[in-house]
C-alpha cells in the first residue's frame, strides 16, 4: 500500500483500513520514483539502497491516487508495460516491510516472513547457494560455468543494462539468438533489472524483427553474432522509417568469443558488458508477483504473430507445473533442443535452475549431434516439437549411439503422430506429452501416464500417449467446451468442443490489444481455438485447430486423425491434411506428403492405404508430393497448404442436375 505523503497519518491509516477491508488484500500502488507519479510514494515500504527521499505534496499525484482506489482492483489501468512500472515496489523484497492484517479478528496478517512475491528468479538464488560448484551451463568443448558463476554473470548484466542504457522496470529488452549460453542467462539478467525479456524466432527475416521490434517497444536488442545481419537489417528499417532517434534499440552483439566493448553506441558486445559493468547492484525483485517478466509472440501459425504478456507468478507456477509433469528430480542433465524464444522454452531455463541441473546448450543440431550430446554429457532430459522425434527416429543407424541411461523427452507444440511416439519408446526414449499455446506459459496439460498402460501392446501405448490428457498441477483447469453455451461436452470421445483453460498460468494478456485478450477470455476462460474431445477416463484429445477441421459431406474430419495413418506409412516422413474445395463435398482431405530418402510411393498407394484403415469419406482423395512449409517451432505453415489446395480448385466437377464427375 503507498499511500501520499500529502494526507494525514490518521487519514492515511483509515483508508488503509478502509482498502484492507474491501479487497482482503494489501494493494501496492506505485513506486514514485523515476515516474511521472513522482509524488506518489511508498508510505509503509522503504528501501535504503534506493536513496529515497521525501518528495513534495502535489495535488495531482494526489488526484491519480484517488481517482486508482476508486478503480477496482482487478480493472486497475495497465495500458502498457513500461506504464506497469507505475505499480512496482522500491522495495526490495520487503524485508523492513511493516506488519499488515490481513484479518486482524483472525489474527492473520501479511508481511516480510509470510510473503514475497512469486518469481522465477528465486529460483537461480537457490541454485547458485545449494548446487554453487556445481555445472551450470555447458557449452561446445571449452565453456563451462557453475551455478554460482552464471547467477554472478546474470546480476552483472542486469547492472549493466540498468547503467549502461538506463533500463528501468517494464523497460523491454528484446533478443535474437539460438541456444547459446547468453540466451539462458538473460532469462534472469533481464528480469533481475526489473525489465521484460522478448525473444525473437530466430527463423524471422528482417522485415518481420522490424515490425516485432517495433510493436514491444524494446530499448535493447541483444543479437548473437550469426543473426547479425537480420538484426541489422531490422534496425536499419526502424532507422529508415523513424524521425525519433530515441526510439531505435541500442544493438548489443552477443559472440562466441569474449569481445571488448568498444564503446560504441551502435556496437555493444555482451561480454564487454559484463566485464565492465558496475560491481554492485541490488536486483529488482518484482513488487508485484503479476509484474510482467516476458513478452513472447506466437508462432504465427494461423496468423500474424501475437505479443503475449507473462507474468513473474504465472511463470513461477508454470515452472513448477512443468518441472513436475515432466519428472525432473534434482541435478538433471537438460539438452537445449527445445528453442528458448519459443514460450521462454518451455519454462526450462527457470526449471533446470530449479533443480540445479546442467545446462548443456547446442546452438544448432542433427540426429547425430543429439546422440552424441547425450552420449558425451549424460543427458537425462531434453525436449523438442514432434518434428524433432521425427529427425530422432528416421536418423541413420550411422548416426544412432545407445542411450547411456533413460532419456527423458518432453514433446508437445504439434500434434505427435502415434507411430513416432511408439518408435522413440523402441529407441528406449521415455516421452512425455504436453500441450499448450503460447497463450498458457507453453505446456498446460500431460498426458499422465498410468503404469497398468505400460502392459498394453506398443501400438495401444502409442495412441493414449498421443492425447493431450488433463491440465498439468499449475493450471486450474482444462476443459472442453461448446462455445456458444459455454456447456462441457460429454465425456464420450465423441462430442467434439473448444479446448479452454483458466488459471494462474494463463497470460495477463495480448500486448497492446485489450480488445483480443477480452475476447480471448470471454466468458472467464481462455478460448484456444483448438477443438477436442473428452474421453471417458477424462483424458483431453486434440481433433484439430478450428481453421484445420476439413468438413466432407456435412462430416468433420479430423486432419490430426489423417495424418497419424498416413505417419504410420513406412516410405512417409512427414504429412499434413488440409481442406480442398470440393464443389459436390463442399471440402475434400488433401494431403501433402514428404517421403523418407530413397523411398517411393504414389497416391493411389497412399489413398489405399488410408481407406484400409480409415472410414472412407476420411481417406485423402489428393495427394502431393513435396517438402511441407515450417514455421521455426517447427509446426506445419497449414495457411500456405490451404492456399495451394485452393488453387487446385474442386476435385468432382458439377455437370448439370447435380451429376457430379
Ligand atoms: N501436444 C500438442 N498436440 C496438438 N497440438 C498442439 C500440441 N501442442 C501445441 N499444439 C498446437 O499449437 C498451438 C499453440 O501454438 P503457439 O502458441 O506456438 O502458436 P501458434 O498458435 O502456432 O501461432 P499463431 O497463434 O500465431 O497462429 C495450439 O493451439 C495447438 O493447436
Amino acid at each position: 500500500l503507498s499511500l501520499s505523503h500529502a494526507m494525514s497519518s490518521s487519514r492515511a491509516a483509515m483508508l488503509r483500513r478502509l482498502i484492507t477491508h474491501r479487497h482482503r488484500s494489501i494493494v501496492s500502488v506505485c513506486d514514485g520514483i523515476g515516474s511521472p507519479q513522482r509524488q506518489l510514494t511508498r508510505h509503509r515500504y522503504s528501501n535504503p539502497h534506493q536513496g529515497y527521499s521525501n518528495p513534495t505534496p502535489d495535488l495531482a499525484g494526489a488526484r491519480a491516487f484517488t481517482s486508482l482506489l476508486s478503480t477496482p482492483w482487478p480493472c486497475r489501468p495497465r495500458a502498457s508495460l513500461s506504464s506497469l512500472s507505475f505499480f512496482s515496489s522500491l522495495a526490495g523484497r520487503g524485508e523492513d516491510q511493516e506488519v499488515e492484517g490481513l484479518d486482524m479478528d483472525a489474527g492473520t496478517v501479511r508481511c516480510a516472513a509470510n510473503y514475497a512475491p512469486l518469481t522465477p528468479l528465486s529460483f537461480i538464488e537457490r541454485a547458485a547457494a545449494v548446487y554453487g560448484d556445481r555445472p551450470a551451463v555447458v557449452y561446445g568443448e571449452a565453456r563451462r560455468r557453475t551455478w554460482r558463476e552464471v547467477r554472478e554473470r546474470c546480476v552483472r548484466v542486469a547492472a549493466a543494462l540498468a547503467a549502461r542504457f538506463g533500463v528501468a522496470r517494464g523497460d523491454v529488452v528484446a533478443v535474437l539468438s539460438p541456444n547459446v549460453p547468453a540466451m539462458y542467462e538473460l532469462h534472469f539478467a533481464v528480469p533481475m533489472a526489473g525489465a521484460v525479456l522478448c525473444t525473437f524466432n530466430t527463423r524471422h527475416d528482417a522485415p518481420m524483427v522490424s515490425a516485432l521490434l517495433k510493436h514491444s517497444g524494446a530499448k535493447v536488442f541483444l543479437v548473437e553474432s550469426s543473426l547479425l545481419h537480420v538484426g541489422r537489417a531490422a534496425l536499419k528499417r526502424i532507422a529508415d522509417s523513424e524521425s525519433n532517434a530515441a526510439s531505435i534499440p541500442v544493438l548489443v552483439t552477443i559472440s562466441d568469443d569474449a569481445g571488448q566493448d568498444s564503446g560504441r553506441a551502435a556496437d555493444y558486445d555482451y561480454e564487454g558488458l559484463i566485464k565492465s559493468a558496475p560491481s554492485a547492484f541490488d536486483i529488482r525483485w518484482p513488487a508485484d508477483e503479476l509484474d510482467p517478466i516476458t513478452l513472447n509472440y506466437t508462432s504465427g501459425t494461423t496468423s500474424r504473430p501475437k505479443g503475449v504478456v507473462y507474468n513473474h507468478r504465472g511463470a513461477y507456477l508454470n515452472t513448477i507445473g512443468t518441472v513436475l509433469a515432466y519428472d525432473i528430480t534434482p541435478m538433471p542433465t537438460y539438452l537445449w533442443t527445445v528453442p528458448m524464444f519459443h514460450c521462454n522454452g518451455w519454462h526450462l531455463p527457470w526449471g533446470v535452475a530449479m533443480q540445479g541441473g546442467t545446462n548443456v546448450c547446442l546452438r544448432h543440431f542433427t540426429a547425430a549431434v543429439i546422440f552424441d550430446t547425450i552420449e558425451r554429457h549424460g543427458v537425462t532430459h531434453m525436449g523438442g516439437a514432434p518434428t524433432v522425434l521425427n529427425m530422432i527416429v528416421n536418423a541413420p543407424a550411422a548416426d544412432r549411439r545407445p542411450l547411456p541411461g533413460t532419456v527423458r523427452v518432453m514433446t508437445g507444440g504439434a500434434p505427435p503422430p502415434p507411430r513416432v511416439l511408439a518408435w522413440m519408446e523402441e529407441l528406449g526414449f521415455a516421452v512425455y506429452h504436453i500441450y499448450g499455446l503460447t497463450e498458457t506459459y507453453g505446456p498446460a496439460t500431460v498426458c499422465t501416464w498410468m503404469p497398468e498402460w505400460d502392459a498394453l501392446p506398443g501400438e495401444e501405448r502409442a495412441r493414449l500417449k498421443a492425447r493431450q490428457g488433463f491440465q498439468h498441477i499449475a493450471m486450474e483447469e482444462a476443459d472442453v467446451k461448446d462455445p456458444a453455451t459455454m456447456e462441457s461436452v460429454p465425456r464420450d470421445g465423441e462430442a467434439v468442443g473448444e479446448v479452454m483453460f483458466r488459471g494462474n498460468t494463463v497470460m495477463s494478456g495480448y500486448y497492446k490489444d485489450i480488445t483480443a485478450t477480452k475476447e480471448s477470455m470471454a466468458g472467464g476462460w481462455l478460448h484456444t481455438g483448438d477443438l477436442a474431445v473428452r474421453h471417458p477416463d477424462g483424458y483431453i484429445q486434440l481433433k484439430d485447430r478450428a481453421k484445420d477441421i476439413i468438413i466432407s459431406g456435412g462430416e468433420n474430419i479430423s486432419s490430426i486423425e489423417v495424418e497419424s495413418v498416413i505417419f504410420s506409412h513406412p516410405a512417409v516422413l512427414e504429412a499434413a491434411v488440409v481442406a480442398r474445395p470440393d464443389d459436390h463435398w463442399g471440402e475434400t482431405p488433401c494431403a501433402f506428403v514428404k517421403l523418407k530418402d530413397g523411398a517411393i510411393a504414389t497416391e493411389a498407394e497412399i489413398i489405399g492405404f488410408c481407406r484400409e484403415r480409415l472410414p472412407h469419406f476420411m481417406a485423402p482423395k489428393t495427394v502431393v508430393f513435396e517438402d511441407l512449409p515450417k514455421t521455426s517451432t517447427g509446426k506445419t505453415q497449414k495457411f500456405v497448404l490451404r492456399e495451394k489446395a485452393r488453387a487446385m480448385g474442386s476435385l468432382t466437377k458439377i455437370v448439370g442436375n447435380n451429376s457430379k464427375l
